[in-house]
């Protein structure tokens, strides 16, 4: 068997389309969603990813608020300008990019963001409304899996899930959206044992343990859906030296050799972390505007 690749690149570059449709209409109506990203300190990817943000949120149409904060910004001093965003009537969703320097408590930053523009979907009532089954702002990368996943097989009932990472931004939530669909699911992690026995059991596995290639093609029951959200850099000594290469968190080759199909690394979930985003803001700034969301049905040829 051959692996499907599950194109995440081209996936959310639909939803962009269908996300700038929308957002057209609203502009007409004089409600175009706005979006605020706030990035502490110089984390070199960090700032990749909120320009990335930044620059997608503009070209869907919608307003983009960058604040970018030195590395020496006190926990008060950001809690100040996510009181201020919050009270802000042009900003519908609100995005601090993690992880931020050590003196800042996240957790409370997160808290403090107006559940109604928590875009990144991390706020505790949002956690909370994912886990009882009430609509609300879900986590950007597992709606981003659960959207992939979908795309190769729309009913997911009684199928057995298994979510390699318990994080509060992946593992967590992915395994919530997944009992959502009515699938039977494991959360494993670092203590888990038998893992690779425990891998062997899932028609769907998203593997989000931040550790390189570590699920290998005979962890991977024959025909299962692999969704990998590791992004790991590597050395790639054969590119020149000191160069790296992004792996995920399976072995690719190995196991589309395995599964039925497959997200890549680069190109896979990453992608769709960004598009949900967006996604997220325009429903944010429908349910602030007691608009209706638009079906945002995205096809892949
Ligand atoms: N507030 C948040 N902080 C962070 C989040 C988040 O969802 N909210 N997620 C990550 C970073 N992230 C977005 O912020 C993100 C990561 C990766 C990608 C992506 O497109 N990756 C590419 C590969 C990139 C590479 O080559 O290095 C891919 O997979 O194709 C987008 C967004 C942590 N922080
Ligand atoms: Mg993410």
């Amino acid at each position: 068997m051959s692996a499907s690749i599950i194109d995440g690149k081209a996936y959310a570059a639909g939803l962009r389309a269908r996300i700038t449709d929308a957002v057209g209409d609203m502009a007409q109506q004089g409600a175009t969603p706005g979006l605020a990203v706030v990035i502490v300190g110089e984390d070199p990817a960090s700032q990749i990813y909120v320009k990335n943000k930044a620059r997608q949120t503009v070209e869907v149409g919608m307003r983009s608020f960058e604040h970018v904060l030195p590395a020496s910004t006190s926990e008060a001093e950001l809690l100040s300008l996510v009181a201020g965003l919050n009270a802000d009537p042009a900003v519908d969703g609100i995005l601090v990019q993690l992880p931020l320097p050590r003196q800042i408590d996240a957790q409370k930053v997160i808290e403090a963001i107006d559940p109604a523009k928590d875009v990144d979907g991390f706020h505790p009532i949002n956690a909370g409304k994912l886990m009882t089954g009430v609509p609300g702002l879900v986590s950007c990368t597992p709606l981003g899996c659960l959207l992939l996943i979908q795309s190769v097989q729309r009913d997911l009932a009684g199928l057995n899930a298994v979510v390699l990472g318990r994080s509060n931004i992946v593992g967590k939530p992915m395994a919530q959206l997944l009992i959502g669909q009515s699938c039977t699911v494991t959360v494993a992690h670092s203590k888990t044992r038998d893992l690779p026995e425990v891998c062997r059991e899932a028609d769907i596995l998203v593997a989000a343990v931040g550790r390189p290639e570590m699920v290998r093609g005979d962890w991977i029951k024959r025909g299962a859906i692999v969704v990998d959200v590791g992004i790991n850099r590597v050395p790639n000594p054969s590119s020149g030296e000191g160069k790296t290469r992004v792996v995920g968190d399976v072995a690719y080759a190995e196991a589309s050799a395995v599964a039925s199909a497959i997200t890549p690394v680069p190109g896979g979930v990453g992608p769709m972390t960004i598009a949900c985003l967006l996604r997220n803001t325009l429903e944010a700034a429908c349910l602030r505007r007691s608009l209706p969301m638009p079906s945002l049905d995205v096809r892949l040829a």
